[in-house]
């Protein structure tokens, strides 16, 4: 499978009046982990959403596979989130009311069960058909992560992925998130987590 491209091209971000970072370019391909460094406040959430498409540059642009993805379409940024991306945020998207099996699939249809059966275990998560209402800070980042490991997006944009877990699960989850390098992702991680930081391939420092 082709690698993804990844480029910000002279970016700047400015939020609330403050620029938080400019004339940032780089270039990430699919293989590869990119961790955002920086202060609490550096910009790192806020450049990961703009790698993401969530947002628009204040300046300069992102491209994907060679292409300004901020002239695209609705259509075909939803087409890139529903194909392409997988994030992996504080709040993780996890729905309460619903089992942990379910917030892993995001369906009801028992053909996907095995799949999303595997990443609960794998993530030590056993209580498939509890609703995620019952699950700790902690346990609901690792069913975030199973999501994102049972979809398999070719981006994937983790924000703090392993804050507020104890020694085993970041070393789990940290091991995870370059596995899905070595299978060809692209991975962005925000963190300030300096044991995974180091274990990337690139980072990348805001507010220097
Ligand atoms: N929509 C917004 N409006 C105004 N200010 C914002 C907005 N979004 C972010 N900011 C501010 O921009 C700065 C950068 O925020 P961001 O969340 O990107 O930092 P961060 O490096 O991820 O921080 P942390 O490590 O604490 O998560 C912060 O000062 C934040 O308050």
């Amino acid at each position: 499978m082709q690698g993804i491209i990844v480029s910000a091209d002279q970016l700047a971000a400015q939020v609330g009046g403050k620029l938080l970072f400019q004339n940032l370019s780089f270039q990430a391909n699919g293989g590869q982990t990119v961790a955002l460094i920086g202060q609490s406040g550096a910009g790192k959430t806020t450049l990961l959403n703009l790698l993401g498409l969530l947002d628009q540059p204040s300046k300069g642009k992102i491209l994907i596979n060679g292409e300004n993805a901020n002239s695209w379409p609705a259509r075909k940024r939803e087409k890139f989130w529903r194909e392409k991306a997988a994030f992996l945020y504080q709040d993780a998207g996890i729905i309460d009311g619903e089992s942990l099996l379910y917030n892993v699939s995001l369906t009801k249809a028992k053909k996907s069960q095995d799949q999303a059966l595997h990443y609960l275990k794998m993530l030590g998560l056993a209580q498939a058909h509890e609703k995620a209402a019952v699950l700790s800070g902690g346990e609901k980042r690792r069913l975030g992560l199973a999501r994102l490991l049972y979809k398999g997006g070719r981006v994937i944009y983790a924000d703090e992925p392993t804050a507020s877990l104890d020694a085993a699960n970041r070393q789990l989850v940290t091991d995870l998130l370059l596995k899905q390098a070595q299978a060809g992702a692209l991975v962005f991680i925000a963190t300030h987590d300096d044991a995974l930081a180091k274990k990337c391939d690139t980072r990348i420092c805001l507010g220097e």
